[in-house]
């Protein structure tokens, strides 16, 4: 994937535009394998791995991630697990940024 996505950048997150569409969103699905819409406005995905530390690693990275980018999901983890959920709190939905950031953490995972 040399095109995809994933090379992108987030952009500043800001209100006032508007969000994807259900469908537009959708279109983005393609890209983002295992990531799941909700309702239209939320990205979700869970993530599962051999024990706990192991969960910690990947949220370590994806912290770390998040701060280069600038964009920040919400994670929940526990052994075996993490469940990442991605939106941009200023429109309250969906925006390619979210996106980026799930494409992002895919590669993070491997997956
Ligand atoms: C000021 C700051 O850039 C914004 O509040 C950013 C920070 N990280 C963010 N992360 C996510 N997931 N959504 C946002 O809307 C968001 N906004």
């Amino acid at each position: 994937m040399t095109d995809g996505i994933a090379q992108k950048t987030c952009t500043p997150c800001r209100g006032g535009v508007a969000p994807l569409t259900q469908e537009a969103a959708e279109g983005y699905l393609s890209q983002t394998p295992g990531w799941e819409l909700e309702e239209g406005r939320l990205l979700r995905r869970k993530f599962k791995f051999a024990d706990f530390r192991q969960s910690l690693s990947f949220v370590d990275k994806v912290v770390r991630l998040a701060e280069e980018e600038r964009h920040h999901p919400d994670i929940c983890f526990g052994w075996g697990y993490a469940a990442v959920s991605l939106q941009t709190h200023k429109i309250k939905g969906l925006h390619e940024n979210d996106f980026i950031m799930a494409a992002k953490v895919n590669l993070i995972a491997g997956s």
